[in-house]
């Protein structure tokens, strides 16, 4: 079965014309939440969604563009819809998340005091698949993004990757096309400078075109239309669009 998959956002972390690199994935009648930035709330206004729409939310590592929207999401489930969503998170990530993260804004005394009170908690093991739904099964793959923070890229459904925010893996890429059966890659794309916690645009024209025609790119820069055409093929993915993967 396809899955339909649309960015609310295709920005990377300081884009000022694209929202955060954040997206709705749906089996059309289970939506799943990727990441949920500072701007996942305006971005899904502009599409007509809120976050009533959301069925679950997953998390790919914690960075503001991409768990900055959550104290307005967990705000918004429990006093407006009345309603507690699973949260999915990588087990390494469930303390840390609350306490550097969101206890702050949503600590309320005798009524908030834990992750626990806002969402059902799914701690994920990495490189083990879970069906999150009748038809969206994702397994976590740790990949390499900031020295000491753990970030987790997603293999959904044994045919798409998407990645976090990570460094040039192209042992990674290869391997899941050429021994797991990868259709398509969905990558996080620094259009320019050195790739310190990113992949670069250089970095991935260096891949096999076999790699290339498959993926597609995204976490970019405001100056993305200067590179249209300069990609080697691979397609940017559009804000907004949606997506048959
Ligand atoms: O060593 C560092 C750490 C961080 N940063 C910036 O902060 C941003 C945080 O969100 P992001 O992971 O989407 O992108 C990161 C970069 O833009 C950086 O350039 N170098
Ligand atoms: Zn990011
Ligand atoms: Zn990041």
């Amino acid at each position: 079965m396809n899955l339909e998959l649309q960015m609310i956002g295709t920005g990377s972390a300081f884009a000022k014309t694209y929202f955060n690199n954040n997206a709705l994935l749906t089996d059309g009648a289970f939506t799943l939440l990727i990441d949920c930035g500072v701007t996942a709330p305006l971005a899904l206004h502009r599409l007509g969604k809120s976050f009533d729409d959301v069925d679950a939310v997953l998390i790919t590592h914690i960075h503001a563009d991409h768990v900055g929207g959550l104290e307005e999401l967990a705000f918004k489930m429990k006093f407006t819809y009345k309603r507690k969503i699973k949260l999915y998170i990588a087990e390494t990530l469930v303390t840390a998340l609350w306490e550097h993260s969101l206890r702050g804004g949503l600590y309320q005394e005798g009524e908030i005091t834990c992750l626990e009170d806002l969402f059902e908690v799914c701690p994920l093991a990495p490189e083990q698949a879970y069906d999150i739904s009748g038809h969206i099964r994702v397994e976590l793959i740790p990949t390499r993004h900031i020295p000491g923070k753990n970030s987790y890229s997603l293999f959904i459904n044994e045919r798409l990757f998407y990645s976090a925010d990570m460094v040039y893996d192209p042992g990674l890429l290869q391997q899941l096309v050429e021994r797991r059966g990868c259709r398509m890659i969905m990558h996080d794309c620094q259009l320019e400078g050195p790739g310190e916690v990113h992949t670069t645009l250089d970095e991935l024209m260096r891949l096999p075109e076999q790699i290339r025609s498959i993926t597609y790119l995204m976490h970019y820069a405001d100056n993305k239309d200067d590179f249209v055409g300069k990609t080697g093929g691979m397609a940017f993915i559009e804000q907004g669009r949606i997506y048959s993967v």
